[in-house]
């Protein structure tokens, strides 16, 4: 089984271009303004034009808490995204699919069983732990939860596992969960925002040795 990669949070160059030469599948740009990952539209156009000169081309994925649809509108009007990837509830995230036309991955906070989604209502969900109380945002906290939760879940839709992966885990977690995609953004950044072109060599290679 070949596993899906997301690396999310691009804001520079170096971190992006790692990811076109190792063979991320999507790539993230974080929209949430209190995000050490944040990207403005213009930084996160310039990026993509680099996409865009690249001969295999990774997914855009722009992220998004609790949006409005003017944020959403102005963003899709200066930056070529693929997905939306959104922070918000499943109700909303069925409007904004409709309306914007572009596949929706919904956010979902797990810290128990419970938790997992048991409805499509997404076309595919992230599956990430709950942040830790009293966080400043509700994801790219550098937190797992239990892996082998989702081991007897029955997905039903489309997944892939969130929260605290690096590259000396990411083997493990994969075993641990059965996920077949997995998202990382902390775990492989040199300090909060930039990314670390080795360490996303790594996390890559360890994903794909699986
Ligand atoms: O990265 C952020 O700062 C962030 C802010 C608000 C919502 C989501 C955010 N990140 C989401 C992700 O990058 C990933 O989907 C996921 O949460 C993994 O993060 P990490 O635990 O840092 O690998």
């Amino acid at each position: 089984m070949r596993i899906g990669i997301k690396i999310c949070g691009l804001t520079e160059p170096a971190g992006l271009d790692a990811c076109l030469e190792y063979g991320a599948d999507w790539v993230g740009f974080n929209f949430f303004a209190r995000s050490p990952r944040y990207v403005t539209t213009t930084q996160a156009a310039q990026l993509i034009r680099r996409i865009e000169a690249a001969p295999v081309q990774p997914g855009r994925v722009g992220l998004f808490v609790n949006p409005t649809d003017e944020q959403i509108a102005e963003t899709l009007d200066n930056v070529s995204l693929d997905i939306l990837q959104l922070y918000t509830t499943p109700e909303r995230a069925q409007v904004i699919r409709q309306k914007f036309g572009l596949p929706v991955w919904l956010s979902v906070a797990v810290s128990t069983q419970n938790d997992l989604p048991t409805t499509a209502l997404a076309d595919r969900f992230v599956i990430e732990s709950r942040p830790p109380e009293g966080a400043t945002r509700p994801g790219g906290n550098g937190l797992a939860f239990p892996w082998h939760l989702t081991r007897a879940w029955q997905a039903p839709a489309s997944w892939m596992l969130a929260g605290g992966l690096r590259p000396e885990t990411v083997a493990q977690a994969i075993r641990e969960s059965a996920a077949n995609a997995v998202d990382v953004a902390s775990g492989v950044e040199s300090t909060p925002g930039v990314k670390d072109p080795d360490a996303i060599a790594h996390f890559i290679a360890a994903a794909r040795a699986v």
